[in-house]
């Protein structure tokens, strides 16, 4: 270590940090919760920790202000992307938007992204399918409840999420009733839970270059085969879409009917030539499936899971429900910015649980210094957003769900984003902030206001609170509870 740092020298002073190992560095020290593992990192050894992860330089913190300098002074430098094996297998060889490096390719795509599919027109045109899929998620949970049935939420809050999504980018809807055929929807359902799960794991062969020769878990053997079976899925669907345009005349398609892969199959392009070749289509529609799906719908069993927790909280949501809304009609679009303290529900439920606990690491491109301490290129950025929330420096009371406290003295409209001080970084910041945010905070608005206008909710059991690490990061248990209807029946006929 004085060796170390004496060829360093006085001005290239690494951040303070955990005691390292030979060839593994700080990996041992990593249990089954590397955000908490992290968290106590950084209260014993400064708002800024070192780490060496294998072979790997690595940077933690849950300061804001430490957040701020990463992702908006020095936003220039640490805006790319490590390369790992689930970018290469998962990501089409990092050719996606979320795991592609800073460079002109993540330009062009983010660009495509922002100008094409992400417009505030493009999502009106689909408010009346996110319209029909709230409706769709509120009869179901009714029709369960007539039943007497306990309501599993992982279900039909990730049933919700998903249909929103496929609806909106590929056209099809892979749940209910009028879903695509059951065996499409069976295989979609389980090749995109392989793909969270590996994209989640830490693997320990983008640490160590060693362990790819050893990998007894079979890890990048299994992220080969759901890569060609992602790949298919796309490749059919890509066919479909093409076939279909086919069939209708140019002319036809109502630019409001497009789904996403429609839009970018049309976008034109110079020379005769396509504006997107198919290996770029699929990564992107790939990358939205997974950044759109698990995000929404994690975020929702949470905020759920605390409110049904807090009978006290329920009771404040349902009172602002029904003075805003009243019992005669559904929660619709319009209203959710009015519901100023669900709002803050969705606000504390991202101080608690945010979706991404590291965002998606970010890494940087040149050396450079942080409070003085040298950051070498290169280095993988941990910024600890599940650490933030519970940061005691900058929170009082961190293990208690209490939305008030994100309540404006001047009762102004509460947003859901880091505002100035990045207290919480729900959507983070900078280059590669969120750029679904909009419809994020609508789909979470959405499903929580109808579920809680619509029902009373009781547990089941004792809700528990246990979470799972993962790139997002679910409660651990599945959420169970009762509901009991709290509107006239009419309201909640599918057909009306
Ligand atoms: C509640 C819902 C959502 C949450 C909490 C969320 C959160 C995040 C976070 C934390 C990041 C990483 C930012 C970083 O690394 O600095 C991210 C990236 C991203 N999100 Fe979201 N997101 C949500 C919904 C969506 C939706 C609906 C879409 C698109 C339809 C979307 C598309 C993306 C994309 C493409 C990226 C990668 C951006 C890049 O690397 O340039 N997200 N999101």
């Amino acid at each position: 270590k004085f060796i170390d740092r004496s060829l360093r020298g006085p001005k290239e002073q690494l951040p303070p940090g955990p005691p390292k190992w030979p060839i593994v560095g700080n990996l041992l020290q990593l249990g089954q919760y590397p955000h908490r593992d992290f968290a106590t990192f950084c209260d014993k050894y400064g708002p800024l920790v070192y780490l060496k992860l294998g072979q790997v330089h690595a940077i933690t913190t849950n300061d804001p202000s430490i957040i701020q300098e990463i992702l908006v002074r020095q936003d220039h430098i640490f805006a790319s992307r490590p390369h790992t094996l689930a970018a290469v297998h998962l990501a089409y060889g990092r050719g996606d938007v979320a795991l592609a490096p800073l460079g002109p390719h993540w330009k062009r795509m983010r660009r495509i992204c922002m100008e094409h599919l992400l417009t505030t027109r493009r999502l009106e045109s689909f408010a009346r399918h996110r319209e029909d899929e709230a409706q769709h998620l509120v009869a179901d949970v009714w029709a369960q409840a007539q039943s007497g049935k306990p309501i599993n939420l992982r279900k039909v809050l990730g049933g919700f999420s998903m249909n929103n999504v496929t609806r909106m980018l590929l056209g099809k809807q892979y749940f209910g009733s009028e879903s695509a055929g059951p065996e499409e929807a069976m295989e979609f359902m389980h090749i995109t839970h392989e793909l969270f799960w590996l994209l989640g794991v830490i693997y320990l062969g983008d640490y160590l270059p060693m362990w790819r020769w050893i990998d007894l878990s079979g890890c990048e053997k299994k992220m080969r085969e759901v890569e060609k079976r992602v790949d298919d899925f796309h490749c059919k669907i890509i066919e479909e879409h093409r076939e279909a345009r086919r069939k209708k005349k140019k002319e036809q398609q109502e630019d409001d009917e497009m789904d996403f892969v429609d839009v970018l199959l049309s976008l034109p392009g110079e020379n005769g030539r396509d504006h997107m070749d198919d290996v770029e289509i699929k990564a992107l529609i790939q990358d939205m499936i997974a950044a759109a799906t698990d995000t929404s719908a994690v975020t929702n069993e949470w905020a759920m899971a605390e409110v049904i927790k807090h009978p006290r909280v329920l009771h404040k949501i349902q009172q602002e429900l029904d003075s805003v809304v009243g019992p005669n009609r559904m929660v619709n679009e319009s209203d959710l910015p009015h519901l100023n303290y669900l709002r803050c529900v969705v606000r504390e439920t991202f101080r608690m649980h945010p979706a991404g606990p590291f965002l998606i690491p970010h890494e940087s491109l040149s050396a450079t210094t942080i409070n003085g301490y040298h950051i070498p290129a290169g280095t993988r950025v941990f910024i600890n957003t599940h650490g933030l929330g519970r940061n005691t420096k900058i929170w009082d009371n961190v293990e208690e769900f209490r939305p008030e406290r994100h309540w404006l003295a001047d009762g102004s409209r509460v947003e859901i984003s880091h505002g100035a001080d990045f207290m919480i970084l729900p959507f983070s910041a900078g280059k590669r902030k969120c750029p679904g945010a909009p419809l994020g905070v609508t789909l979470v608005l959405m499903a929580l206001a109808r579920l809680f206008h619509c029902f009373d909710w009781t547990p089941l059991d004792h809700v528990d609170t246990a979470e799972v690490y993962g790139m997002t990061m679910p409660k651990a248990e599945p959420l169970i509870a009762m509901a009991r209807p709290r509107l006239a029946k009419h309201l909640y006929n599918w057909s009306q």
